[in-house]
């Protein structure tokens, strides 16, 4: 069976400050877009259904997404994806807000409720999971794991794409969704942009899988939906994108033209069955494999923005829905027999905490498939979702019960399998760490590991020096932040703006220096407070962004501060020197192995300047600038915080609710 990719239009309302004009509307038949170009009497686009700008979100979930869920449950992956310039509305769309809430919140709410209607036996056995990731700058990361993860790889085994690692997180209720979905957006990378002030700079693909269990055919069936919302592709003329938002930009659209090569491929494939489809071209159309062309049922919902500023990138938006539409897929059920039995389990013996067990797939090997064993296809459809025992010819009510009762202890031993062998495989990586900090204690404490203790003549005055230094660097901090304010009302501009670079970097060191200090002392909001001002004068700074959301997380969730495992490497020079000995709390903290040079930021300053160097930016201002008094600097200063701060320009302003 074959099914075309499903295209339908939205525009979006006009936004504060527009200029309104007709350029793009909805024709009055209600299925075309008309596009006014030049005299000719526009351009025509006509598509099954077209949204116009007080469309509401019910009316485009009920209408697009609503009809597809049966067929997730039926075993079928389906993909929804909104594609379109940037600002034109797809992460309301797909996400929408409180008051409006879009296509993902409404999909998990009808699927739990339609798991509902399902056989009270087969319901035991069935569940849902999540995964979400994104695609940045042609990686792929996994958003429940973005501070502390690493870019994901992406396999091909056949017709399927595997992400091997990608978390997938059981859940039962929409509130347990909303936890986990909150969460993992505000680590989504987002930024301002001056068409959207909080632009996506990264493809989002949010993955609900389902298993669920069918005791007619005694198999399980694994459904998925995808739901992807793509960045915008960009015009920076239209974005006043900077230097690094406009690397950013160049991936995006970079992306989104080999979506659109792979999208004329498909098309031309019917002149040239030979034609190479260049998916491997860029990790999106990878990723995107079975909604183009593959074996998931396709929707594209193309958000349209009115006005003639976007007019060129409105045509090519919709020259490409147009194309996408005549893709066909081949949508297939997916399914297995239900797994022959191992050990078996009463059902309390199964009940307990949730498992978080990564599985080992984007495309169809949801919660529930034992690794190994493949996923077998068929090319077969059943006409309900849920046949009741009822409707069963040739097994009575009991056989059947029976067999239910059967499968349910079978998967309930399955899954406990599964929970011990991820909890062995989490010990495991435990014991792993600790072995690991164990020989760094050991590199750290050449030949005794004992206290390093120092005469009290030679710590007294390093004491009162460093007490010294912390009150003067603080004083200085404090003249820094005066004029900081000075310098904004008198020229209505920040001073970050007019200082040197190398002020700006000191500056930064100075209040990175404090926000350590506090870290230390587990003043986890004044640390994070001192390190967003640093982020002010060094705002590409990747280190600063990253160091900023890691403790927002520890703070939001209550856990103890581990800096990201990047600062492991970087402490190799704190490995040379004697350290005192690590508690075994500190063990627990991969902060404690560099922290004795860490810790001494003040300590650092005795070897050179205090951090701070006002100098103007002649390039920006010809206004006299004024250093305060007593801080210039004498020499480069502490080389740590430099390195620590020498980072690549950071990712995106992270957060978009
Ligand atoms: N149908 C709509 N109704 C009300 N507001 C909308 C609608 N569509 C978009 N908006 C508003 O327009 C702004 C831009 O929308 P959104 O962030 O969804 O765009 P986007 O296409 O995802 O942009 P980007 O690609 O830059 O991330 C947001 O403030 C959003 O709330």
């Amino acid at each position: 069976m074959s099914s075309a990719i499903s295209v339908s239009a939205r525009l979006r309302p006009w936004m504060r400050g527009e200029a309104q004009d007709d350029c793009i509307s909805i024709s009055e038949t209600g299925d075309a877009i008309i596009v006014k170009e030049g005299t000719k009497g526009g351009l025509k686009f006509p598509f099954k259904s077209c949204y116009g700008q007080n469309a509401t979100q019910e009316q485009i979930f009920e209408k697009e997404v609503r009809p597809l869920l049966d067929m997730v449950f039926k075993g079928l992956m389906v993909t929804v994806f909104a594609y379109g310039v940037t600002s034109s509305g797809k992460t309301h769309t797909m996400q929408g807000n409180p008051d409006a809430p879009g296509i993902i919140p409404r999909v998990v709410e009808s699927m739990i409720k339609l798991k509902t209607q399902m056989p009270e036996a087969a319901r035991r056995v069935s569940q849902f999971t999540v995964s979400y990731m994104e695609v940045y700058k042609d990686d792929v990361y996994d958003l429940f794991n973005r501070v502390h993860g690493s870019r994901l790889d992406i396999r091909t085994d056949g017709e399927q794409t595997n992400i091997p690692g990608l978390i997938h997180k059981p859940f039962e209720t929409i509130e347990e969704f909303t936890q986990i979905y909150n969460t993992a957006c505000k680590a989504r990378s987002v930024a301002s942009t001056d068409l959207n002030h909080a632009s996506s700079r990264s493809h989002a693909i949010l993955g609900i899988s389902g298993s669920f269990y069918d005791p007619t055919s005694d198999k399980i069936r694994m459904g998925k939906i995808n739901l992807v919302d793509l960045a915008g592709s960009e015009n920076n003329k239209l974005t006043g994108n900077d230097r690094s938002r406009m690397a950013e930009s160049a991936a995006i659209n970079k992306s989104l033209s080999t979506l659109a090569m792979v999208v004329k491929a498909l098309n031309d494939k019917s002149k040239d069955p030979n034609a190479r489809i260049p998916y491997r071209d860029s990790k999106l159309t990878r990723i995107l494999k079975d909604a183009l062309g593959g074996s998931s049922v396709g929707v594209l919902i193309c958000n349209l923005a009115p006005g003639a500023k976007f007019q060129a990138d409105t045509i090519s938006t919709l020259r490409f829905a147009s194309m996408a539409e005549k893709i066909e897929n081949k949508p297939v059920v997916n399914e297995r027999a239900a797994p022959p039995p191992k050990r078996v389990y009463s059902q309390s013996q199964a009940a307990g905490p949730s498992s978080l067990i990564p599985q080992p797939s984007f495309g169809y090997q949801p919660f529930g498939i034992p690794s190994g064993i493949p996923a077998p296809r068929a090319n077969r459809r059943t006409s309900a979702a849920f046949p009741s025992a009822s409707t069963n010819v040739g097994l009575s009510e009991k056989e059947i019960e029976e067999r239910i009762n059967k499968r349910v202890e079978e998967e309930v031993a399955r899954r406990l399998e599964e929970r011990e062998k991820a909890l062995a495989e989490q010990k495991r990586r435990e014991a792993e760490e600790d072995e690991e900090m164990r020989q760094v204690e050991l590199q750290m404490t050449p030949g005794s590991p004992a206290k390093v203790t120092l005469p009290s003549e030679l710590l007294d005055p390093i004491l009162k020096k460093h007490a010294d230094l912390e009150n003067e660097l603080i004083n200085r901090l404090e003249e820094v932040k005066a004029l900081e304010q000075q310098y904004a009302t008198k020229h209505q501009q920040p001073l970050a703006e007019v200082l040197s670079p190398v002020s700006k970097r000191k500056t930064a060191r100075a209040y990175v220096a404090l926000g350590r200090d506090l870290g230390d002392r587990s003043d986890l909001k004044g640390a994070l407070e001192m390190y967003k001002k640093a982020a002010v004068y060094l705002p590409e700074n990747s280190n600063l962004a990253e160091r900023i959301l890691e403790i927002e997380t520890a703070i939001r969730e209550g856990v103890a501060y581990q800096p990201r495992k990047k600062s492991r490497r970087t402490s190799h020079s704190a490995r040379s020197s004697a350290s005192p000995q690590v508690s075994k709390d500190d063990k627990k903290r991969p902060r404690s192995k560099g922290k004795e040079k860490r810790r001494g930021v003040f300590g650092e300053l005795t070897n050179g300047p205090l951090p701070l160097l006002l100098e103007r930016d002649e390039t920006k201002k010809p206004e006299k600038f004024h250093t305060p008094k007593g801080s210039q600097s004498k020499s480069s200063g502490s080389p740590t915080d430099e390195e620590w701060l020498a980072a690549p320009p950071r990712k995106g302003r992270i957060g978009k609710a």
